[in-house]
């Protein structure tokens, strides 16, 4: 009993009344076994008469005494062991409670620091000694001030340090942030919460839990300034989170709102697909979906609808974006409205397509349209036409009336054939006043004979532009397909034949192509090729055929060329020029022309032989090329002909196209002493005004008045108003193709000064043209 006593006293010193009790107790009992003792020891001593009581009661007394003091004893002991047992589970969950908090201090991945009211360093956890670099042996003495030096925080970040420390330690709790460098010399940024130490109710001291907030607060800044970025952005951006059927937009920019006309709070929340309208390719958005399915980035154009129902062009970027777990959980849209891009790539396209003037298919989408018809004929054996309409006398109209007017009317007849045609024929413009029009899908060849009549019967109506009634006709060639024809192409050439053709028959008609157009074309072609080899290996020459005056005396040549081909024979001009002047070749040939005929024009002149001049026919390709008066003159100088020897032949029509540019030369010509004469007066648009401002020395009557005028009235009244003419306006005039002697006789008398022809000579090479010279000089001075 006593140990327990001792026991119970050593560990609850504290418990004073624990104490007192168990004093009481212990004397109590003392004196139970006092009194026991005495009675037992020293019989009769004790007596109940002592105390006032009867024996019984005295035995009754002490039997309850010794019953009371067991009792108590008992209850003593029971409690002693009580309180032993519940001062040692105290003692072990103080234990607990106390390893608890160490773990917490201890294990805390924020750093925990201690400090007395007065700033000293208490205790400090792992991270907190990590972060400043302190040990047990600062406890105490160090002080945060020794750590949180100049270089260590800045001053603004020490102020609100040292006032949270304060306002903690006057019982405050406090919570800031501050940068500060660490041991390691790295610059971080902490979250700092000062809490005060309270004990007995009293201020004992300030914990401060710090937390390292430097990642954090990265992403902080990088969330700003991403948000900054994508608000200034001038592209779109939307995200959307894909984990939700529906899809919601989760963010939009202002550069959003302002594309679309959706307010940010209308948006956000709603499903995508209200950018989407009755004209959003279904596969582009099926494409959008599976990218993002797969976490794939897609580009892609795609009509959207603003707010208002407007579509606009859309070029949106998609990119998927992850979460941790690399799981794509959103997709963000970088949109950009292109529709201004969109409609000048159109207006491009267009342009690139269509005949800027009629609005009609240029030649590009003909062909392009016609490979397809044609692929399309073949493989389902349909009849396919192409027609190949040129207006006639078109040029006279443009250069008479003015390029407005031809304007208008090219516009008229597109119209007008854009209205006899099915919306299914492509119709185009090539150029000038050369229209075409594909007709796929015929029931037979005949059907395109039939469009072709009912063009000619359209275009013959009159066309009222500019305040004139216009009347114009068109040649038209057909070709239709073929079985054993392969390219697409060929049935426009064969179509541009069969036009040819139509022309020479007299224009205001239409003609089918045949095999025997194509034959004459290869001819053609071959004659091209071949004339560029005659060009280079001298298969060329030249013949003049001599001028002579009324008494019949030499009075100048015309140079004349020739085609020796060395197996086809002697080829004439009149079939090889025009395809020379077709494909361009006419401006080397006219150039080797004049060079030689100014050559031999000079041999003639050194020997005295050259009796007026020497004459060159001029294409009108030459005439109009730049550089064209230069090369004159460099070949005047190159072969030492004088410029007045020379003479330069134009047909009318060299003169009727661009006619101020044209007198602009002549006169320039005129300048240079080279003289012009134009050559078969009377076959062209004569009009006698412009004669009259052209700085021209002489006409030439065509051949065809010539040949009929003893004849024929009407022949010999054009020959007798040319004639009178030219004398009117001081010009010389010259009948070619005098082939008689009557002929010769009748324009003489009618005043004609100059002739030419098989009468007096045929053309000749140089040489026969010298003894020719010789031989006629000689007849007339009777040698
Ligand atoms: N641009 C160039 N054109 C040229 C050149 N050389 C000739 N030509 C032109 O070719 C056409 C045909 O010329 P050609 O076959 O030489 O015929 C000329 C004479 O031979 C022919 N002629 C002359 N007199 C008579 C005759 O009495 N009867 C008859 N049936 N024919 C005759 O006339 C042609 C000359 O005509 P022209 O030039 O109009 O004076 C012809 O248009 C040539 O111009 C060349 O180098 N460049």
């Amino acid at each position: 009993m006593l140990s327990l006593f001792t026991t119970v006293m050593l560990q609850n010193p504290k418990d004073l009344r624990l104490q007192a009790c168990l004093i009481i107790l212990f004397v109590c009992s003392l004196l139970t076994g006092l009194l026991v003792a005495v009675a037992e020891v020293f019989p009769g001593t004790l007596l109940p008469e002592h105390l006032g009581l009867s024996r019984e009661g005295a035995r009754m007394a002490f039997l309850a005494a010794s019953t009371v003091t067991a009792v108590v004893a008992s209850y003593v002991l029971i409690m002693g062991r009580s309180l032993l047992s519940l001062h040692r589970i105290q003692a072990q969950e103080l234990s607990t409670a106390e390893q608890r908090f160490r773990s917490l201090f201890s294990q805390s991945p924020d750093a925990v620091f201690g400090f007395d009211k007065d700033g000293y360093y208490t205790s400090l956890n792992p991270v907190a000694q990590a972060i400043v670099g302190l040990g047990e042996s600062d406890l105490g003495v160090t002080h945060y001030r020794d750590v949180l030096t100049d270089e260590a925080m800045d001053e603004a970040g020490f102020a609100r340090f040292d006032k949270g420390f304060r306002n903690a330690a006057a019982g405050r709790t406090q919570t800031f942030e501050v940068g500060f460098v660490n041991q390691h010399g790295e610059r971080r940024d902490y979250e700092c919460a000062f809490l005060p130490i309270v004990v007995d109710a009293g201020v004992e001291g300030v914990f401060a839990i710090v937390k390292d907030v430097t990642k954090r607060l990265q992403a902080q800044e990088n969330q700003r300034i991403l948000q900054r970025s994508l608000e200034s952005s001038d592209n779109a951006v939307v995200v959307v989170d894909i984990r939700s059927t529906n899809l919601p937009v989760v963010f939009v920019n202002p550069a959003f709102s302002q594309m679309t006309g959706y307010h940010e709070s209308e948006v956000i929340g709603a499903p995508v697909k209200l950018l989407t309208g009755p004209e959003t390719d279904a596969e582009d958005l099926a494409r959008i979906r599976q990218a993002a399915k797969a976490g794939q980035p897609v580009s892609l154009t795609l009509k959207s609808y603003r707010r208002d129902g407007t579509p606009f062009w859309n070029q949106v970027s998609l990119a998927p974006v992850r979460d941790e777990q690399q799981q794509v959980t959103h997709v963000a849209a970088i949109m950009n409205d292109i529709s201004e891009k969109k409609e000048q790539e159109r207006r491009l396209a267009y342009q690139a397509t269509h005949d800027v003037l009629t609005g009609l298919a240029n030649r590009a989408l003909f062909e392009d349209r016609l490979a397809h018809d044609f692929a399309l004929a073949k493989r389902h054996q349909q009849q396919l036409a192409v027609l190949f309409i040129d207006l006639d006398e078109f040029k006279p109209i443009n250069d008479t009336l003015g390029h407005k007017i031809g304007d208008e009317l090219l516009i008229s007849v597109a119209q007008r054939l854009t209205a006899a045609i099915r919306p299914t024929d492509t119709l185009a413009r090539l150029g000038g006043d050369e229209f075409v029009l594909l007709l796929p899908d015929l029931g037979s060849s005949h059907e395109a004979e039939e469009v072709a009549e009912r063009i000619l019967g359209e275009l013959s109506q009159p066309h009222l532009l500019g305040g004139h009634e216009l009347y114009i006709s068109a040649s038209i060639g057909i070709s239709t397909l073929c079985k054993d024809l392969e390219r697409p192409e060929k049935l426009l050439q064969q179509a541009d034949m069969a036009m040819y053709k139509a022309k020479k028959q007299g224009r205001d008609t239409y003609e089918i192509y045949s095999r025997d157009l194509d034959k004459k074309l290869a001819r053609r072609v071959n004659l091209r090729n071949e004339l560029q080899e005659a060009m280079t290996s001298g298969q060329l020459n030249l013949h003049y055929q001599p001028l002579v005056d009324r008494s019949g005396s030499f009075c100048g040549l015309e140079a004349l060329v020739r085609w020796n081909h060395p197996r086809k024979g002697l080829i004439a001009p009149a079939e090889f020029i025009p395809v020379a002047e077709e494909t361009g070749q006419i401006v080397h040939l006219g150039k080797w022309v004049t060079r030689q005929a100014c050559r031999d024009a000079q041999k003639l002149v050194a020997r005295g032989m050259l009796a007026g001049r020497m004459a060159v026919n001029l294409s009108p390709l030459q005439f109009h090329r730049p550089g064209f008066l230069s090369t004159l003159r460099s070949i005047l100088e190159e072969t030492g002909l004088p410029a007045r020897y020379l003479e330069l032949e134009l047909t009318e029509s060299i003169l009727m196209k661009d006619s101020d540019g044209a007198i602009g030369i002549l006169n320039a010509l005129n300048d240079m002493g080279i003289a012009a004469a134009i050559d078969d007066f009377g076959t062209g648009f004569s009009s006698f005004s412009y004669l009259r401002h052209l700085p021209v020395d002489k006409i030439k009557i065509d051949r065809s008045f010539v040949s009929n005028v003893v004849t024929n009235d009407k022949d010999a009244a054009v020959c007798k108003g040319v004639i009178t003419l030219a004398r009117e306006m001081d010009l010389t005039v010259v009948a070619e193709g005098i082939e008689n002697a009557d002929q010769f006789e009748y324009l003489r008398d009618y005043g004609c000064e100059v002739f030419q022809g098989y009468h007096f000579a045929r053309p000749m090479p140089i040489g026969q043209l010298l003894e020719w010279v010789e031989k006629t000089a000689g007849d007339r001075s009777g040698k």
